[in-house]
C-alpha cells in the first residue's frame, strides 16, 4: 500500500469520502484501508439501500467547501445513473460498480461531459481485473499513439477461480457455491455465469481504445446452462462438455476485443479448453492474466499477471483511485 506521505493535496483541502454500497467489497474497504486514509480525508457517511444517498447531501458538502469522493460500490444500475446528477452537484466518482462503465453510449457520454463541464474525476480501476491495472494500460498506449490491436484475458475473476480449481466430474454448481461464499461472484451470480459481466469488463476496456459497441452484439457463451443453479445445471454443463471438448481436463473463460478494420472492435468470450502448455494452465485461481496487442508490439505481445479477484484486490483497487483522485 503507498504511505500517505507521497500525497500532497492543496493546502487546506478536505477531501469528504460517502461510501455508497456497505456489502461485501464496501465492508472490506472500510475495515483494512479507510483507517488508512490520508489525514486531510474522512469518511463521511455510509449508505445502503435503505439510507440512499442524496443529491441534497452532496450539495450541501460541496458548497461547504469539501472535495467529495463518492464511492459506487454497489451491483446497482439505478445508482450509476445518479453519476450525472451528483457529478453537478460537485461529486468526484469512484466505481467498482460496472454498470455506468459499460452503460449505452448515450448514457457513458453523458457522463463524459458532465465530468467535463464540471471539472470532476471518474475512476474505475476495480471495475476491470481487481489489482491487474489493464484498462490503464489500454488507455496508456492509446494515447501514447500505439493503437491497441487485440486483448485477451481471463476477465472473469470468479470464473477463473472457479475453472481452475473445476475438474470433469467435479459438480459445477459445487464450485459456483463456493465462489459466492467467498465473495467473488457477482450479488447475483447469474451475470458472472451468463458472461454478462465480462461483456461489460470487456466494453469498459474496449472505451479506453477508442471503441464502442453494443453489449447485444458481443459474442458471448452464455453457461447459465440450467434454470437452477443445482444438479440440473451439473448435468447440462456435463452435457455441453461431452458434446463439445470430452477430452478436455481444464478450462478456462477468456474474453477477446479484436480490432476489426469494418466495425471497430469484435468483443467475445467463451469457455475454453486449456492445454498443459497455455499460459492460463499453471494460473492460480484468483490470479489474472492479460495479453496485449499494440501496433508497436503486433507479434511480441505485452503480458500481465497479478491478483485478479477477490475482496482486498478489489477494496485496494478502490483504494489506489481514492489516492490517485487526492494526489490530482
Ligand atoms: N466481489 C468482488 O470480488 C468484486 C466486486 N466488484 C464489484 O463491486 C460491487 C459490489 O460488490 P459486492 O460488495 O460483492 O456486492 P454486495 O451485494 O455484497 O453489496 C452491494 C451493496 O450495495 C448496496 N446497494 C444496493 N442498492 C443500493 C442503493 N440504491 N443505494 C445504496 N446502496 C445500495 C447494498 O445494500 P443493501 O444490502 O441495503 O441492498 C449492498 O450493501 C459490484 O458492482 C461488483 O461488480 C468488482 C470487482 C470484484
Ligand atoms: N464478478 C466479478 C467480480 C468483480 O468484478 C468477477 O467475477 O470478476
Amino acid at each position: 500500500m503507498r504511505t500517505i506521505a507521497e500525497y500532497k493535496p492543496l493546502a487546506g483541502q478536505q477531501f469528504a469520502v460517502l461510501v455508497v454500497g456497505v456489502g461485501q467489497v464496501g465492508s472490506c474497504w472500510l475495515d483494512q484501508f479507510a483507517p488508512t486514509l490520508p489525514p486531510t480525508a474522512r469518511v463521511h457517511s455510509t449508505h445502503n439501500s435503505s439510507t440512499p444517498l442524496t443529491t441534497g447531501t452532496i450539495e450541501q458538502l460541496n458548497d461547504k467547501g469539501q472535495t467529495l469522493l463518492v464511492l459506487d460500490l454497489t451491483a446497482s444500475e439505478k445508482v450509476s445513473r445518479c453519476y450525472p446528477e451528483w457529478i453537478r452537484a460537485g461529486a468526484n466518482i469512484i466505481s467498482a460498480n460496472k454498470y455506468a462503465g459499460a452503460a449505452d453510449t448515450a448514457f457513458y457520454q453523458e457522463v463524459q461531459q458532465a465530468l467535463q463541464e464540471n471539472n470532476r474525476q471518474w475512476l474505475y480501476r476495480a471495475t476491470v481485473g481487481a489489482g491487474v491495472p489493464i484498462p490503464q494500460l489500454v488507455r496508456e498506449c492509446t494515447a501514447n499513439n500505439d493503437p491497441v490491436l487485440r486483448v485477451e484475458g481471463n476477465f472473469s475473476g470468479s470464473l477463473t477461480w472457479i475453472f481452475q480449481q473445476y475438474r470433469p466430474g467435479d459438480k459445477l454448481s459445487e464450485w459456483l457455491r463456493k465462489a459466492s461464499e467467498a465473495g467473488i461472484t457477482e450479488p447475483d451470480p447469474r451475470t458472472d455465469l451468463g458472461g454478462m459481466d465480462v461483456a461489460k469488463k470487456l466494453l469498459i476496456v474496449a472505451r479506453e481504445a477508442g471503441w464502442d459497441f453494443d453489449l447485444a452484439e458481443a459474442d458471448i457463451q452464455n453457461l447459465v446452462l440450467a434454470s437452477s443453479l443445482d444438479e440440473e445445471l451439473d448435468a447440462a454443463f456435463d452435457d455441453w462438455r461431452q458434446a463439445n471438448y470430452p477430452d478436455a481436463t481444464q478450462f478456462c473463460y477468456i474474453g477477446r476485443l479484436v480490432a476489426d478494420g469494418q466495425h471497430g472492435v469484435k468483443a467475445s468470450a467463451a469457455l475454453e479448453p486449456v492445454s498443459a502448455d497455455s499460459p492460463y494452465a499453471g494460473l492460480a485461481p484468483d490470479r489474472a492474466y492479460f495479453q496485449v496487442w499494440t501496433a508497436d508490439h503486433p507479434a511480441g505481445t505485452i503480458t500481465v499477471e497479478g491478483p485478479g479477484a477477490g475482496l482486498e484486490a478489489t477494496a485496494g483497487a478502490v483504494h489506489k483511485d481514492i489516492l490517485e483522485a487526492i494526489a490530482r
